[in-house]
């Protein structure tokens, strides 16, 4: 199938900025960065058919969100200020059990319009009817690695339903043959799925050489009835079982110690850095940075979902990230800011394998433009900081994809649509629930 968006068209863009630099962006017609200089020659600028005005923009990459659950956006605001274990079991839970696969797929929507108003165009996804998840992010124009959430709470028949399930969601992805929605495995956590369980996604990855999405070592819980129930970290049962691997992601990671985080280290996966999520639950620890760093873990960034964070954009994650590590380790100097835009644009961009996350010639056009002319952004004596100290996404104008406009002056086509459906889904969700718990 060729990708519902068709052939793109050439594009240029003019009157731009990229650090201080005036330029102008030549994007090819596969949506590839073609040209970057102070003037684009003539016989190349004939070529673009569509020109995007940038004058008053700064262009940056765009940023990848590597941990959330997109559809959770119908669920922002239904159950707050919880601990995790009751807000998982008393309220999430339950409200899942009624959700529908047009739900997810309004929700996914909702999610990607939130996501590209604030210059994100890159997400790892882990959730149910995933099938309707992947129509939402074809239809929005924007990239995504897509898994079901697997839990199969020690149960046999329930193992063999997600099995089926994860399978179905994988071959349903590849038959898209879209190069912007990727298959992986989903094992939600240690607490949840089996070491049966985890070794046949782990299997299963590997043959299929797609990611493995998890949460791991949220709470200090999740780590004491891991040791109670196996003797094992989080980290060894997940490595025991294969899963640990460079294709693995691994959010929130707040009690790893020094050996989970070398072990991390050892087998190249990935941690995924969820700030404001971990100090919204509380779990009572920040996520170790220095230890993964001079471990050589890769970190990067992710929102979690929308019920608790309770939004998607990045900058405010970005800032919320370098905000808590320099708390929790009582050092300014920890995660500048120039760390904190690495981890949401090269380091989680190369983590979803869609490209390098560097806006330079050669690489996919995943292009923001971002107003220059706004408080957040006067004076500008060093753009990195204002982008992740003073700006949040509101400051985002122009973005592209793959080249492609996916919302220019901050109108992004259909918008409206989506908004009246999220909020009509949710609310049947919500009623659904309740008659349910009667
Ligand atoms: C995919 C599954 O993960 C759940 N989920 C959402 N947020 C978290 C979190 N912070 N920790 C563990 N599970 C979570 C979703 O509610 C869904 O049930
Ligand atoms: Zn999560």
């Amino acid at each position: 199938m060729v990708d519902r968006m068709g052939r793109e068209k050439a594009c240029l863009i003019t009157g731009t900025c990229i650090e201080g630099r005036p330029v102008e962006i030549l994007i090819d017609e596969t949506g590839t960065i073609a040209a970057i200089d102070e003037k684009i020659s003539g016989s190349e600028r004939s070529n673009a058919e569509v020109i995007i005005d940038g004058s008053g923009t700064l262009a940056m990459h765009t940023l990848a969100n590597t941990h959330t659950h997109a559809a959770m956006s119908l669920l922002r605001g239904y159950a707050d200020d919880m601990i995790l274990q009751d807000w998982l079991g008393q309220k999430i839970w339950p409200l899942e059990a009624c959700l529908t696969g047009e739900d997810v797929y309004w929700g996914t929507r909702l999610a990607c319009i939130e996501m590209i108003r604030s210059g994100t165009t890159a997400f790892n996804d882990m959730y149910f009817f995933m099938e309707e998840a992947a129509r939402a992010v074809d239809h929005a124009g924007i990239k995504a690695q897509l898994c079901y959430g697997f839990i199969d709470l020690n149960d046999h028949d329930k193992r063999e339903h997600e099995i089926r399930a994860t399978e179905a969601l994988v071959t349903s992805i590849k038959g898209m043959q879209n190069p912007r929605i990727k298959p992986a495995v989903g094992p939600h956590a240690v607490y949840t799925v089996s070491p049966e369980g985890l070794a046949w996604l782990a299997a299963y990855s590997a043959s299929e050489q797609i990611g493995i999405h998890v949460h791991l070592s949220e709470t200090e819980q999740e780590v004491l009835d891991a040791q109670k129930n196996s003797g094992k970290r989080p980290p060894a049962i997940l490595d025991q079982a294969g899963c640990l691997t460079d294709r693995t992601i691994a959010a929130h990671c707040c009690w790893l110690d020094q050996a989970d985080c070398r072990l991390l280290a050892e087998r190249g996966t990935t941690v995924s850095h969820n700030p404001a999520s971990n100090m919204k639950l509380s779990v009572n620890r920040a996520m170790p940075y220095p230890w993964l760093v001079e471990a050589g873990v890769p970190v990067t960034l992710g929102t979690d979902g929308c019920a608790s964070n309770n939004n998607l954009d990045l900058f405010e994650e970005m800032k919320i990230a370098a905000l808590l590590q320099k708390f929790a380790q009582n050092n300014p100097t920890c995660l500048p800011a120039e760390e904190a835009l690495s981890m949401a644009t090269v380091t989680g961009t190369r983590a979803l394998g869609f490209g390098s996350g560097l806006l330079v010639v050669g690489e996919p056009a995943d292009i923001m433009l971002i107003d220059r002319m706004v408080p957040c952004n006067t004076p500008l004596h060093h753009q990195t900081s204002n982008m992740v100290y003073a700006c949040n996404g509101g400051a985002v104008k122009t973005v592209l994809c793959n080249g492609r406009v996916v919302m220019q002056d901050g109108v992004i086509p259909g918008e409206e649509e989506v908004l009246n459906n999220a909020s009509r889904a949710a609310a049947d969700l919500v009623r659904r629930a309740a008659d349910q718990a009667e």
